[in-house]
């Protein structure tokens, strides 16, 4: 439904691609948007030397098919391209929705740079719609659950524990009736708790897709 601005949003932050960079390249539908057009600039010679950190097996292999260098360990990214479920006028983003949250989380971390491309949809002025993943160990799964529960959440396992992240773990999709930030730290304290898919205080641009056109919401000072 919202295909034309995922594109938009990937076609605007795309023009930031410089030769040589270091990129972080997310998971999902948008940044498939980006990813195609990275492809299709480096087949035809117009952008070379990239380097790219996939933030999934899925990623990694649509980098690799158009022939993008990609590796798992390296320092100084200057620019991480992904998508979110979710986003406030501060920039926290909640992610996850595609399972990719820990290394999404760890790219953007260890990125100079991080620019987000959303669909209008993805906008909440206080994040509380999309359910907060959280990745788990398949160790004592379920008390891991329940504390997280005491929190004042609903979970559930993401397919009835059968889907299992890229890491070999769970994903637990916790309803809360709003997603503070403070959350965070509150759940990964919690032992099992791999990550959580709060990102607060890594966004520096937001890419929002409005119909056919991009709008750039600056967040951090580049
Ligand atoms: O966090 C993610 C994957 O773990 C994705 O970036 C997020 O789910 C957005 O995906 P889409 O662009 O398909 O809506």
């Amino acid at each position: 439904m919202f295909e034309e601005e995922k594109r938009a949003a990937a076609m605007e932050a795309i023009k930031h691609v410089k030769s040589g960079m270091k990129l972080g390249l997310g998971t999902g539908s948008t940044t498939r948007y980006f990813l195609d057009a990275l492809g299709e600039l480096v087949k035809s010679g117009k952008i070379t030397d990239i380097i790219g950190v996939p933030t999934s097996k899925k990623t990694e292999e649509i980098a690799n098919s158009y022939g993008i260098k990609t590796v798992n360990n390296i320092n100084n990214i200057d620019i991480d391209f992904d998508g979110a479920d979710e986003f406030d006028p501060d920039g926290n983003l909640i992610k996850g929705g595609g399972g990719a949250l820990v290394r999404e989380k760890i790219v953007a971390y260890n990125s100079k740079n991080v620019f987000i491309m959303v669909d209008s949809s993805k906008f909440s002025e206080k994040l509380h719609k999309f359910p907060l993943p959280v990745e788990v160990i398949p160790f004592m799964e379920d008390q891991t659950l329940s504390h997280i529960e005491e929190l004042g959440a609903k979970c559930t396992f993401r397919d009835n524990k059968k889907f299992i992240s890229d890491n070999g773990n769970y994903i637990i999709d916790c309803r809360f009736d709003y997603t503070d930030t403070g959350l965070e730290q509150k759940i990964k304290m919690i032992p099992g708790v791999v990550e959580v898919g709060i990102f607060h205080n890594i966004t520096t641009k937001i890419f929002k897709g409005n119909g056919n056109t991009c709008e750039i919401i600056d967040i951090k000072k580049l």
